[in-house]
């Protein structure tokens, strides 16, 4: 860094092209979790905001946004990916600060690929085309695509600018708009997006911005709304079953990415440094709170000591700290109550027989924050807790297995379903092992190498629907098949 100062901005709520003035009762504040210390104040909107919200998105569909041509809408969007990248500094400052992470991070994982976003969805709408069949000279038969209209966008914490931008881009590439609610804790660049989309020439009323919590706040708001035509939501299965629940009502269509307890499947034959620099990453990168990372490690046993000697010491090296400091690697947690959860999971690990080869504790040179450090555990029964449930922090379980039947059958006994990674050099058994995975994303040798045109998303509790390429589209967009007799 550092062209800009390290300082929080308030967030009021942006509804139609225009902040919307705050009420005193209505704020709350926002906490830095790594110094304990306010950085602002966010103005929950109230059930009439969002309601206005809606309702400006509802008009914008069928406004000006709707005589825009594809390239238009293109290079608006490629605008604001690239006037995302001309403030790419102060947005990472504002995402380090709300998150805890290290600055480094947020510029590489979520602000220049937010960025990335945007450009990848301008490229990719111009390429767009629609079925068309010729039935036999009797009949021919195309698909008319149009805007599903408006969605609602209800974010987690982890990575609030990406996961926005993944939703957003693909949603203005299809001509909808939306209504977007950051999560609570971490508003402030989803607030500076808004100010941005404008700046790029995005009409009045085509991204809102609305803030507060979940329920009976602006996330139960937005759920319910008759006027919301699709919700996206990323953040907790539990929060996705309420979130279907109040859509059900008016049948909105969902996609939903939920958690997840990936699995990473580590053969004898595979390259052990190469296996233990990535699971490093796999493990604890943004402290462990992306729903792709590696919770589940299973060893083969005739490697289980040579890699836990690697990994553990490896580990023993990543820097916790100053997430403004370019050393750091691993920042704080999102804040207290995330805090408590998974120091919560780490003592419930050595309740239940865990030994905890490193970390475990927060550092005992951070005097304030919420810093945990990476924390290695074996000994655990497959079926305790820690291996079962989501902890999403900087914490890893590692077990060994025996066969390939033995570790397939431990990845697939969870509820989830969204990320795995196997390790071999044999190419057969990485084939018949990934097709046996169930899960939305597997990876073979690597982690988290995305193609923005892949399908992404999880199996059993861990989503409904993919995003990616044409699948975003197949979510933002309706289609109507027209059938004209020949
Ligand atoms: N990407 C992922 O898979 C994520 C998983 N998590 C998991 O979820 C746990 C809890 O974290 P939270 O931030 O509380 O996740 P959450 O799922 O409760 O919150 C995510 C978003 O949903 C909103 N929300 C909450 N309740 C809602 C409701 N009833 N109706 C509509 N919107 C609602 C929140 O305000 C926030 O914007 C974490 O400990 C972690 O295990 C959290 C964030 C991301
Ligand atoms: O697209 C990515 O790079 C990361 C996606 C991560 C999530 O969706 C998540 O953590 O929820």
């Amino acid at each position: 860094m550092q062209q800009v100062k390290i300082k929080g901005i308030d967030c009021r709520n942006f509804i139609n092209g225009h902040y919307v003035e705050a009420t005193e009762d209505r704020k709350f504040l926002n906490i830095n979790p790594a110094t304990e210390e306010i950085i602002g104040w966010v103005a929950e909107a109230t059930q009439d905001e969002v309601d206005f919200a809606v309702k400006a998105a509802k008009a914008a569909v069928k406004g000006e946004w709707s005589t825009y041509t594809v390239k238009q809408r293109s290079q608006i969007i490629r605008k604001i990916g690239d006037l995302i990248l001309e403030n790419v500094e102060e947005f990472a400052m504002l995402e380090a600060l709300d998150t805890g992470k290290p600055y480094e991070l947020a510029m590489e994982m979520d602000i220049k690929r937010a960025a990335h976003n945007f450009h990848f969805f301008a490229d990719y709408m111009t390429s767009l085309g629609n079925e068309a069949y010729n039935q036999d000279n009797i009949a021919l038969h195309y698909t008319v695509t149009r805007p599903v209209g408006v969605v609602a966008m209800i974010n987690p914490w982890n990575l609030p600018l990406l996961l926005l931008t993944w939703k957003l881009a693909p949603c203005l590439a299809a001509g909808s708009t939306a209504v977007m609610k950051p999560a609570e804790l971490t508003p402030m660049t989803a607030t500076r997006l808004a100010e941005i989309c404008k700046e790029a020439g995005v009409p009045d009323g085509v991204v809102n911005v609305v803030h507060g919590f979940g329920k009976d706040s602006a996330g139960a708001f937005l759920s319910e709304h008759p006027l919301v035509d699709a919700i996206t939501f990323t953040g907790e299965t539990r929060t996705g079953t309420t979130i279907m629940k109040a859509a059900a009502p008016t049948l909105k269509k969902v996609s939903f990415e939920l958690g997840g307890k990936n699995p990473a499947i580590i053969f004898a034959d595979s390259d052990i440094e190469e296996v233990v620099e990535t699971t490093l990453h796999s493990s604890f990168r943004n402290q462990g709170q992306v729903c792709l990372c590696a919770s589940r490690i299973y060893v083969e046993r005739s490697i289980m000591d040579e890699f836990l000697r690697k990994f553990v010491a490896r580990t023993k090296e990543l820097v916790v700290g100053d997430p403004f400091d370019a050393k750091t690697n691993i920042g704080s947690l999102v804040g207290k109550e995330h805090y408590e959860k998974v120091m919560h999971y780490i003592d419930i690990a050595k309740e239940e027989g865990g030994t905890i080869l490193t970390g475990g504790k927060r550092p005992a040179h951070m005097e304030k924050g919420y810093f945990i450090e990476p924390t290695i555990i074996v000994g655990l029964d497959e079926h305790s807790r820690c291996v079962k449930e989501e902890i999403f922090g900087p914490v890893v379980t590692v077990l060994p297995f025996d066969s390939e039947e033995e570790v397939i059958g431990y990845a697939n006994d969870t509820t989830y379903g969204l990320g795995a990674t196997i390790w071999t050099n044999d190419l057969r058994r990485a084939h018949r092992v990934a097709g046996q995975i169930e899960s939305g994303i597997v990876w073979v040798n690597t982690w988290y190498l995305r193609d923005l045109r892949t399908p992404f998303g999880g199996m059993k509790q861990s989503g409904i629907g993919r995003e990616g390429g044409a699948h975003s589209f197949e979510f933002y967009c309706e289609q109507s098949n027209v059938t004209i007799k020949l």
